[in-house]
């Protein structure tokens, strides 16, 4: 894989001041936001986070992205770690394909067999990206922040230990119960 990597660059927050690394891949581009005090610490807390654009930037109720983003970046800055911005959007299906997803969701599908009907397994997405930024960045043992087993599966099969689950447990709302119960109903994530 040709990945390009930037320098590292100071990014003051709302949620704290942070250290950030840009990875480009082909034609994606990913971001690796870092507590200040990072490369002193032995086994990081780190979130690697799915791009949701429609959650993370514009607010929406449909899902827990925004919520979740900002609890790891709250909680990194405090606790010291890495939150990976995985720019996969929608599960890895891309923008336009996930609001032909919500369309279906809007006729009664839920998240699932929305990406089923256009012909996606459900989840597509591809975690090559995060190995090469976790070498990059010598992690080797972490604390993980994910409701989702399989993203613990993927880190430990690429050997690097996951020595706590940390939760990412938001505020449920009208509109995205739904979806969170089907993710946990049948994608297997822990609530
Ligand atoms: N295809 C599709 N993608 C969605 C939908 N809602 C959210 N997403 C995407 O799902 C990804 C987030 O995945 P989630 O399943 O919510 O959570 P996760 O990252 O697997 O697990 P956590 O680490 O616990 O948050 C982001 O890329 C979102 O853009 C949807 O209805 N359809
Ligand atoms: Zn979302």
């Amino acid at each position: 894989m040709n990945i390009e990597k930037s320098n590292i660059a100071n990014l003051p927050t709302k949620h704290g001041n942070f250290r950030i690394r840009a990875y480009k891949e082909n034609h994606q581009e990913h971001l690796a936001i870092m507590s200040e005090n990072f490369e002193e610490i032995e086994t990081p807390y780190v979130r690697v986070h799915s791009e949701c654009l429609t959650g993370d930037a514009l607010g929406s109720l449909k899902c827990d992205c925004q919520a979740q983003l900002n609890l790891a970046l709250e909680f990194i800055a405090r606790e010291g770690g890495l939150v990976i911005y995985h720019r996969q959007e929608g599960r890895n299906i891309g923008l336009l394909n996930k609001v032909n997803a919500y369309a279906l969701q809007d006729q009664g599908r839920n998240t699932i067999e929305a990406n089923l009907e256009l012909g996606f397994k459900e989840d597509e997405r591809d975690y090559s990206i995060v190995e090469e930024i976790f070498k990059d960045l010598k992690l080797t043992n972490i604390k993980l922040i994910t409701n989702n087993p399989s993203k613990i599966e993927y880190i430990e099969s690429i050997n690097v230990g996951v020595e706590e689950r940390i939760p990412a447990i938001t505020e449920l709302n009208k509109h995205n119960i739904h979806y969170v119960e089907t993710k946990k109903k049948h994608m297997g994530h822990l609530f």
